[in-house]
């Protein structure tokens, strides 16, 4: 079933006289508990299209159905991660994830809201850090906080724009691989559809069911590419197979010949 149709998308930014379109004629289906990475070189509209599916930016053409209803705006069956852990910082941890539960679980008393948020910030590992403040934690343990709080939402979708993308190399890597243990979970919980931006080639596919690669100029699908890779998926496995090289290869030449004109033209200068 699709969960999210994305139907001929095409965006215009106007500045003052200017324009500029950031997304042409954008179409793909997203499955109900699927995985999905949008990829592509810097400015080629992947936050802008993560921007039309939360709700916050409306397409110049074209429609996003979730549910198969046109979506209006933000929505209850929608949680986003950004890059930037975007916590209040005048919020201890818990209150950060209760703030968030708040919006989707109304009928919660101030109590149970805290309790599950202590119950989510336990399982992305901070079960000690409730009564932090951000300025009291590393980017690697704010970026967790954000996690929790997306998921303690426990929406059917979760939109990640770059969510490791501020984190060093070692907290990424583990950050992916508690992304991926809670989004696989033990096989009898049913699987949020996730929608993730990442410039990392590996990262996408060591997540990822399916991965959009997108092209600038303007923004569109380059070409879609399954990751047919079994799970639950082991990194150090998965990097030594032959079907693990072909992806990363077909992925690298694509990014190549988008960007190979731009190095062309710089050579020349
Ligand atoms: N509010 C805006 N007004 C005008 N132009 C914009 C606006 N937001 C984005 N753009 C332009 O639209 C294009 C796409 O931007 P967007 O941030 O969606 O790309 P991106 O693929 O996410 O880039 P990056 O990987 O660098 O984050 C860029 O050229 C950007 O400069």
């Amino acid at each position: 079933m699709n969960k999210i149709e994305i139907d001929n998308i095409s965006l215009t930014y106007h500045t003052g006289k200017t324009s500029f379109q950031a997304l042409s004629n954008v179409s793909f289906n997203i499955q109900d508990g699927e995985f999905v990475s949008i990829i592509g070189s810097s400015g080629c509209g992947k936050s802008s299209l993560l921007g039309i599916l939360e709700g916050l930016t409306a397409p110049t053409s074209g429609q996003v159905r979730i549910n198969g209803k046109d979506i209006q705006g933000p929505g209850k069956e929608r949680s986003v991660v950004f890059q930037q852990y975007a916590l209040f910082p005048w919020m201890t941890a818990e209150k950060n994830v209760a703030f968030g539960l708040k919006q989707v679980k109304p009928d919660l008393s101030r109590k149970e809201r805290l309790e599950l948020a202590n119950v989510y910030l336990q399982k992305v590992g901070l079960a000690e850090a409730g009564k932090k403040y951000p300025r009291d934690m590393s980017g690697g343990m704010q970026q967790r906080v954000a996690i929790a709080r997306a998921l303690a939402m426990d929406t059917e979708i979760l939109l990640m724009d770059e969510p490791f993308g501020a984190v060093d190399a070692k907290n990424r890597v583990i950050l992916q691989e508690l992304l991926l243990k809670l989004w696989e979970g033990d096989g009898n919980q049913k699987k949020k559809t996730v929608v993730f931006v990442t410039h990392d080639v590996d990262e996408a596919i060591l997540l990822s069911d399916r991965i959009i690669m997108m092209k600038a100029n303007p923004g569109q699908v380059n070409k879609e590419i399954k990751v047919p890779l079994p799970r639950p998926r082991n990194r150090s496995e998965l990097v030594k197979t032959q079907e693990y090289s072909q992806i990363r290869n077909e992925i690298m030449a694509l990014f190549f010949g988008d960007i190979k004109e731009k190095i062309d033209q710089e050579a020349m200068i």
